[in-house]
């Protein structure tokens, strides 16, 4: 049993509703559970295999879901890095090992469940490439069509072709993913499509089974979460999951959840050090990291609150960092992301660095997305193949 409440005046609004913010105060909405209705234990989701589909008892679909396997992401330790920095307890948790290459699949398996649930026929987003990529591709699964509006030439390659290939309507506006995300959100509530960007509080429900994932992994609930921000969706819905996990008393702790943003494009970051009550909107985000060039992060307010609440932080990071990063972890580590990904441990770093961390702290950085997402970064960052004659002289005297 869940209902949907508005996180600023308490708003009350039925499951069955199609409603994105509160009719009376225009604040973001969340999935609220009765908690006593809800019977599970640890050990029986331990019994089950560890995929997003083990947590149900706390996902809104009753009916079958639309799902492509998601969850069940890789937590790497990360100790040459980790090594370096002076921290023991440093671990990944990949989540480019999704079906679709990023966390958002654990939001689109729900977000997508969800449409059928409540018989819509259309889903639509906006995007920096991830999540167009990922509703692309379970519209496909769901058998309904897709609509995706992309900023120009500031999307990914391999995200761009996902959402072709998967089928989607593809659209690129002259404009930055802030306005793409307006003018969706007019289109769905004029033409009845369903928005399925993480103002939608159904696709959250999803991602927050990261932070349970992680846990379950670790054997305990780490010290710090890391996460890149955005839109500001993923570091909400991990909070939140784990408050329910509290509420359970499956655990008792809570991580500090840590957001880290490019220097370009760093309305939370900003929000935290200068303590405002709000974000002020960036209006023009810049950052090579395209999937977090976004200046008006839509779910700010439960973010700030999981930041604040948690005694975490929030930072930026220059793109110099980022792409160290990314090399770092695909050469020291053997693990491949996309920039934006990197961020976040390029913030643990850049914390290490001023002194910021206890050593001994356990944490989860959350790597977000695949390096295959955006191969033009990679290779404009390595040296090209050495082309040679097919003879073996010639191979050897280019390995000399
Ligand atoms: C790869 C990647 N990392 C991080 C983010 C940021 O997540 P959020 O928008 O939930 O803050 C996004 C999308 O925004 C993304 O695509
Ligand atoms: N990085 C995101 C931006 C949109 O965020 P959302 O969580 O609101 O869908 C993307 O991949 O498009």
């Amino acid at each position: 049993m869940f209902r949907l409440v508005c996180i600023n005046c308490g708003a009350e609004y039925n499951q069955n509703e199609v409603i994105y913010r509160c009719g009376k105060c225009g604040h973001l909405l969340a999935v609220e559970y009765d908690f006593d209705t809800i019977d599970v234990s640890r050990r029986e989701w331990d019994s089950r295999p560890l995929k997003l589909w083990r947590y149900k008892e706390l996902l809104p679909v009753s009916r079958e879901p639309v799902t492509l396997q998601e969850g069940g992401t890789p937590l790497y330790h990360l100790k040459t890095i980790g090594e370096e920095l002076g921290l023991k307890e440093l671990y990944a948790k990949h989540e480019g090992m999704n079906p679709s290459g990023s966390f958002k699949d654990r939001g689109m398996t729900v977000g997508v469940s969800m449409a059928l649930q409540l018989g819509m026929k259309t889903v639509a987003c906006a995007s920096t490439g991830n999540t167009s990529a990922s509703l692309a591709q379970y519209a496909a699964k769901a058998g309904i069509p897709s609509v995706v509006l992309l900023p120009a030439g500031k999307v990914a390659l391999g995200k761009v072709a996902q959402a072709l290939m998967h089928g989607a309507k593809v659209i690129a506006i002259r404009g930055n993913f802030d306005r793409a995300l307006e003018m969706v959100h007019d289109l769905c509530i004029k033409e009845g499509l369903y928005l399925l960007n993480s103002v939608n509080p159904y696709r959250l429900e999803g991602q927050k089974t990261i932070g349970f994932e992680a846990i379950d992994q670790l054997g305990g609930v780490p010290d710090r979460m890391v996460l890149p921000v955005g839109n500001a969706g993923n570091i909400s819905a991990v909070h939140k999951g784990l408050g329910e996990l509290i509420k359970l008393g499956f655990i008792d702790s809570m991580p500090m959840m840590t957001g880290v943003q490019a220097e370009g494009s760093r309305p939370v970051a900003d929000a935290i050090s200068k303590k405002l009550p709000e974000v002020i909107p960036d209006k023009n985000p810049e950052t090579i990291a395209t999937a977090i060039r976004i200046g008006a992060p839509v779910n700010a307010e439960k973010a700030l609150r999981a930041i604040r609440e948690t005694n975490g932080t929030a930072l930026s990071v220059t793109d110099e960092e980022i792409l160290a990063m990314q090399r770092d972890l695909a050469r020291k580590e053997g693990v491949g992301v996309e920039p934006a990904s990197a961020a976040s441990v390029a913030g643990i770093k850049k914390m290490a660095e001023e002194g910021l961390l206890d050593k001994d702290e356990r944490i989860v950085c959350v790597v977000t997305g695949h390096l295959l997402k955006d191969p033009e970064t990679v290779i404009r960052q390595c040296e090209p193949p050495t082309e040679i004659d097919a003879d073996l002289e010639s191979l050897l005297s280019v390995l000399r």
